[in-house]
């Protein structure tokens, strides 16, 4: 029963069958750029090497990739592009050859309710909803994932149960970062995108929030993109890139 089972257990998705049809003949899990180029950036990265701006990469199903890049190199931009949250560029963005561009609403509320989840920079919780409701939401929004009870386990984990119940706009930006962690998790996804997830976690509580992050993906044999200022070993990369 949901939000009592001790052992939270991933929900049957078979109700929902037409849901995760749809968005899979969308999304092969292939993530390509081509040439692409921030128009914000276009004459900074013009004067040094990139291994993403303006060439060809394709992140392949399951990769885990780290981009380290100083800051002001664009991180945030790409993963927002990615995300398609910003178009400003020149060059396409595809996942399963299809240009995000062409993208409708519709299916690209789809692909981020089904295929990708994202940890954003900046957070982007609502201050006024608990840390518990800020997690349920997402959860709820999509054909869930896991039973409600899954929240007190990943909290338990990351140490922030204590505070599911106090609003965001009370907690410590490290406990909102865990928040926004344990919400990015409580969906299903091919790919996560995590734009410097751990920047305000101390050492301990990054290398925690990293190996549920790490359970996660392989639950789900999910790939992730994660941008940072330095290198870490928080992770085994399949592949260390630079912007
Ligand atoms: N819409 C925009 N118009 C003008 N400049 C922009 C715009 N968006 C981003 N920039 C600039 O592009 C650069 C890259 O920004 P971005 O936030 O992607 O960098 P970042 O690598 O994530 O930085 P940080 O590590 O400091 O978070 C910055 O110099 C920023 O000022």
């Amino acid at each position: 029963m949901r939000g009592i089972s001790k052992q939270p257990s991933i929900i049957d998705r078979s109700a929902f069958s037409h849901i995760l049809l749809s968005s899979a003949i969308l999304f092969n899990k292939m993530i390509q750029l081509k040439n692409l180029v921030p128009v914000p950036l276009k004459e900074k990265f013009q004067v040094r090497k990139s291994s993403i701006w303006n060439t060809e990469v394709t992140f392949n199903k399951g990769e885990w990739i780290k981009i380290k890049a100083p800051s002001g190199t664009g991180k945030t931009t790409l993963i927002h592009s990615l995300y398609k949250l910003r178009t400003d560029y020149e060059g396409s963005v595809s996942y399963n050859d299809k240009n995000i561009l062409e993208v409708q609403d519709d299916a690209l509320a789809s692909l981020r309710q089904q295929n990708i989840s994202i940890i954003f920079q900046d957070l982007r919780l609502f201050a006024n909803l608990t840390a518990r409701e800020n997690i349920e939401l997402n959860r709820v929004l999509q054909a869930p994932y896991y039973e409600s009870a899954m929240i007190e386990q990943m909290a338990d984990t990351l140490q922030i149960t204590h505070i599911l119940n106090q609003r965001t706009g009370l907690c410590s930006y490290g406990e909102q970062q865990r928040i926004a962690i344990v919400r990015a998790l409580m969906q299903p996804f091919e790919w996560l995108f995590m734009d410097e997830p751990f920047s305000h976690l101390d050492m301990d509580n990054s290398e925690r929030a990293a190996r549920l992050i790490a359970q996660e993906c392989r639950k789900r044999n999910a790939g992730f993109i994660l941008t940072d200022l330095d290198e870490d070993t928080h992770f085994s990369y399949t592949r260390n890139l630079t912007l």
